[in-house]
């Protein structure tokens, strides 16, 4: 790194070397700040930025270059696109959305099948995960009425609250005020999980991918007359023959009773 450092630093002109010396001593002032170099088409601002590059890289400092278009990304060396790498969502904007959260327009009517997407009052059976169907639209808030598990038939009033993605890897916190509920006909594997199921429809088009999961699939059901499985093969077929996960692992070492 160093060697290529010298080698470029040799090759800079006169403008270019000002610019190099300019971004060097705000460093070495550590006083921060923006420099924006402008010049026409191949003047030599990316052997710029690759000069600065392997000086800094050289001193063992940590560089992150970054340009608007991936194109542009692969001039620079270990460049990448801003958005990829301060993973920035291409376009912030009310509609913009993240895992987690419920969408800026949540289009609800009475009668609707909704899923409840944060734990409000576990000992009302209000969990995330809970199915409940919309009995009223109210100004501010929806009344809704459990349709699974222990409380069925019990009704809710679900207010606007502030939500917080619960998995982000943004570097800054996203809030949404809206009603933690999602529209819901059919769910995950892993949301399923607790939930006893009169008629279960399984779809199945890749085969489940971890230990326990088909298990926790088929056992929803609490009748075999309930449940009906559609399986698609690799070929978008269908089929009537899915692969099991065991981790055979988590058998080892368990004591003898
Ligand atoms: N001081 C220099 N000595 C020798 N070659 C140079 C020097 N500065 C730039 N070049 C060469 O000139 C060409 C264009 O330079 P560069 O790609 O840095 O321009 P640019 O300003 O980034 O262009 P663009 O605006 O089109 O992206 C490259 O081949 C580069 O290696």
């Amino acid at each position: 790194m160093e060697r290529e450092h010298r080698a470029l630093i040799s090759e800079l002109n006169e403008e270019q070397l000002q610019v190099y010396n300019s971004i060097m001593k705000s460093l070495q002032r550590t006083d921060g700040g923006f420099f924006f170099v402008y010049g026409s088409g191949g003047c030599g601002k990316t052997f710029l930025w690759k000069t600065l590059i392997s000086k800094l890289r050289s001193e063992s400092m940590i560089v992150l270059p970054v340009a608007s278009s991936g194109i542009a990304a692969t001039l620079l060396p270990g460049g990448r696109t801003a958005h990829s790498r301060f993973k920035i969502p291409i376009i912030l904007d009310d509609c913009s959305t993240v895992p987690g959260l419920p969408t800026h327009e949540l289009k609800l009517k009475v009668g609707v099948v909704v899923m409840l997407m944060r734990n409000l009052n576990q000992t009302l059976g209000l969990c995330n995960g809970t199915r409940m169907m919309v009995t009223r639209l109210l100004p501010n808030c929806v009344e809704c009425e459990v349709i699974s598990g222990n409380f069925v038939g019990t009704k809710h009033f679900i207010p606007r609250m502030e939500l917080f993605p619960t998995d982000s890897k943004l570097p800054y916190k996203l809030m949404r005020k809206q009603m933690p509920l999602q529209i819901c006909y059919a769910m995950t594997i892993n949301k399923s999980q607790g939930q006893s199921l009169k008629n279960v429809g399984l779809y199945l088009p890749k085969p489940v991918f971890s230990h326990g999961q088909l298990y926790v699939a088929i056992s929803r059901v609490t009748s075999p007359e309930g449940l009906r499985i559609y399986i698609e093969s690799e070929m978008g077929l269908t089929t009537n023959i899915t692969q099991n996960v065991v981790y055979k692992e988590v058998f080892n070492n368990l004591p003898c009773i």
